[in-house]
């Protein structure tokens, strides 16, 4: 026998089971459920694919036997069972290790957190048992091991007997305190409650031997006799739950079987059922989530679909059935269509499933634009969640998905909330001859732009882009409904002639600052700032700011206009100081700083800037 100690962050969670006040703690059955199921699935497609196993039908199913006087409860599977190094390998260390992050959770929030969001899995049994043993046997070899845990000391592991592969995992029960009854789950009813309410569609059948009454040998119609006598009852409805009909399904069913599939913890935001007969035949039940999950922004995440052939599952992270834009979408794909034997790399070229992603792709972007026509609120929490997603998709691929996507953008704008393009279109001013937008980090920050008060002025609406990925979407798109997208920061055109006759100040001002700004000029409809920093040509200032955050950033700048504002203090003070005293110079420095404070970029010396404010102070 070998006794092993978990690692540090498993103990840790191992701890906050035993001592967990969390309410929901019957979830440990579906979570056991869950792993047998996953075990059965892996060892189906394994049988199925190997001559040398043998494959019996009859084998694939889950056992759940409550033991009133021992006060066990023991869960078993004819799954693929465990080798003693997965036993340490999957039992011993938490699979999520790096996700959790013990560090920033404090110990009361901290069950509900990590419960809460990321379930977990076999550990959440130490919720009820102060006991736990896991009798396996994997299809690969003759030896089986017992592996025990009495909780955060650790665990011990030793050989055993056991005839079939599988699992068989026994939970001695808490003993019951004034606050929770764990007796509960020995019973009859609780179990089958749990069973129907958390696993009722997992695939395969989950057996308990019940007791059940029937009438004796010697019953007689004047004289009528029962006799018990144990049988098994299959608890769950077993049939795939896409495989059911819609009709027969209620929002609870899917809301269940999204947890049910770890798809996430929250209920779902909304989900699409689809059954297609035809060129392709495919049956799916896709949920578009609520939250974003916790990884959501890491490059290396994978998304994915669960794809089954017929029944069974033969992909869990089936990537090439979505565009990448929608890889935040969870759920499964069944069809006959795709065989069972067939290799990852040549999945991603058969036509098949070529056909099942476009029907995908069309149903989801359907549903989301009947959100988005019937829920406002609903998509807005939607967008604020996934939106970068779907706009990444706008811009990625040389835009060859925007037409597809362009109508279910929503921005908030200098007028109103979560409106759309076509929206914005409508209500445009009559000689509104542009789709105006400004970049800011908020709508707050884009109202006090010096540039937009011309446009308040004028009750011309302006989009709010508060994201960097926004302008490089607007560029793609160039145009909507023969509108083309300005901001409110890109200049009109500067004339040669402009350029020529310039003001004399204004020359001095552009020796001052060469290499900063290829113009300067004066644009009366400034109110009430002195100066700001306009662009001219493809990128804008917002985009060298973003372009300046990427990895491999290629120094790309911003070709920048200087706007004076001639009516402001500063410029009358301005134009009539000597223009070659270091005075002027200052002044000039001073003005183009603040302009680029005001745009967001950073200043060559600050200090220089502090000092020369405290003195005019
Ligand atoms: N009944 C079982 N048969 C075979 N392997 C199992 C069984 N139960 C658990 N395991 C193995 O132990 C691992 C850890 O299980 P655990 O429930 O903690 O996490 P998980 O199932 O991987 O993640 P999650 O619960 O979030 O889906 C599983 O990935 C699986 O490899």
């Amino acid at each position: 026998m070998q006794n092993k100690k978990y690692n540090a962050e498993t103990e840790r969670l191992m701890d906050l089971m035993i001592h967990s006040i969390y309410t929901n703690k019957e979830i440990f059955l579906r979570e056991l459920i869950s792993n047998a199921s996953d075990a059965m699935d892996k060892m189906y497609y394994i049988a199925l694919n190997d001559d040398k196993l043998k494959f019996n039908h009859e084998d694939y199913f889950i056992r759940i036997t409550p033991d009133k006087d021992k006060r066990t409860l023991t869960i078993e599977d004819g799954g693929l069972g465990m080798t003693a190094e997965e036993l340490v390998e999957n039992l011993g260390t938490i699979a999520k290790s790096g996700s959790l992050d013990f560090k920033n959770l404090n110990k009361k929030d901290a069950d509900h957190e990590i419960i809460g969001q990321f379930g977990v899995g076999f550990y959440s049994a130490f919720m009820v048992a102060d006991e736990i043993s896991v009798l396996t046997k994997s299809y690969k070899e003759e030896k089986a091991h017992l592996w025990k845990s009495k909780g955060a000391e650790g665990y011990s592991i030793e050989d055993a007997e056991k005839d079939k592969h599988g699992t068989i995992i026994t939970l001695h029960l808490r003993n019951n305190t004034k606050e929770e009854n764990y007796d509960v789950y020995l019973d009859e009813y609780k179990i089958r409650e749990l069973v129907s309410h958390y696993s009722n569609y997992i695939s395969y059948p989950i057996k308990m031997e019940v007791e059940k009454k029937r009438p004796a040998a010697d019953s007689t119609e004047d004289d009528p006799k029962f006799e018990s006598y144990r049988e098994d009852d299959v608890l769950n409805s077993s049939v795939p739950m896409w495989r059911k009909n819609k009709n027969e399904l209620k929002e609870e069913d899917y809301n269940n079987f999204f947890r049910q599939r770890h798809f996430g913890f929250e209920d779902p935001l909304a989900h699409i059922h689809i059954s297609v007969e035809g060129m392709i035949s495919f049956k799916a039940i896709l949920y578009i989530p609520s939250r974003r999950p916790f990884d959501f922004l890491n490059p290396d995440k994978k998304g994915g679909l669960e794809l089954y052939s017929n029944g069974v599952l033969i992909m869990e992270k089936c990537e090439d059935l979505l565009p990448d834009y929608l890889s935040f979408i969870k759920g499964v794909v069944d069809s006959e269509d795709i065989s069972l034997n067939i290799s990852r790399e040549m999945l991603q070229k058969t036509r098949e499933l070529q056909l099942i992603k476009k029907n995908i792709e069309k149903k989801i972007l359907d549903e989301l634009a009947k959100i988005l026509k019937n829920d406002r609120d609903k998509y807005a929490e939607f967008f604020k969640n996934f939106g970068v997603s779907l706009k990444s998709g706008a811009y990625e691929n040389y835009g060859a998905d925007k037409d597809k996507l362009k109508d279910l953008f929503i921005y908030t704008t200098t007028k109103r909330e979560n409106i759309t393009f076509n929206e914005y279109r409508k209500d445009m001013l009559p000689d509104q001859d542009f789709i105006y937008y400004a970049n800011g980090s908020s709508i707050e920050a884009i109202k006090d732009l010096p540039q937009i008060k011309h446009f308040i002025d004028k009750d011309i609406e302006v989009l709010a882009l508060t994201d960097p990925i926004d302008e490089f979407v607007i560029k793609m798109l160039e145009e909507y409904d023969d509108k083309k997208f300005k901001s409110i920061s890109e200049t009109d055109e500067v004339k040669e002639e402009d350029e020529k006759n310039l003001q004399d100040y204004v020359k001095k001002m552009k020796e001052i600052l060469k290499g900063e700004v290829s113009s300067i000029r004066e644009n009366p409809n400034l109110k009430d700032d002195a100066a700001y920093l306009s662009s001219k040509g493809e990128i804008s200032i917002e985009m060298e700011k973003t372009l300046s955050h990427m990895p491999n950033n290629q120094g790309f700048k911003a070709d920048k206009v200087l706007e004076l504002n001639p009516n402001h203090p500063a410029l009358k003070k301005l134009k009539t100081m000597d223009e070659s005293s270091e005075e002027f110079k200052t002044y000039t420095q001073m003005l183009y700083d603040g302009a680029r404070l005001v745009a967001g970029l950073e200043i060559k010396d600050p200090i220089a800037y502090a000092r020369n404010v405290s003195k005019l102070m």
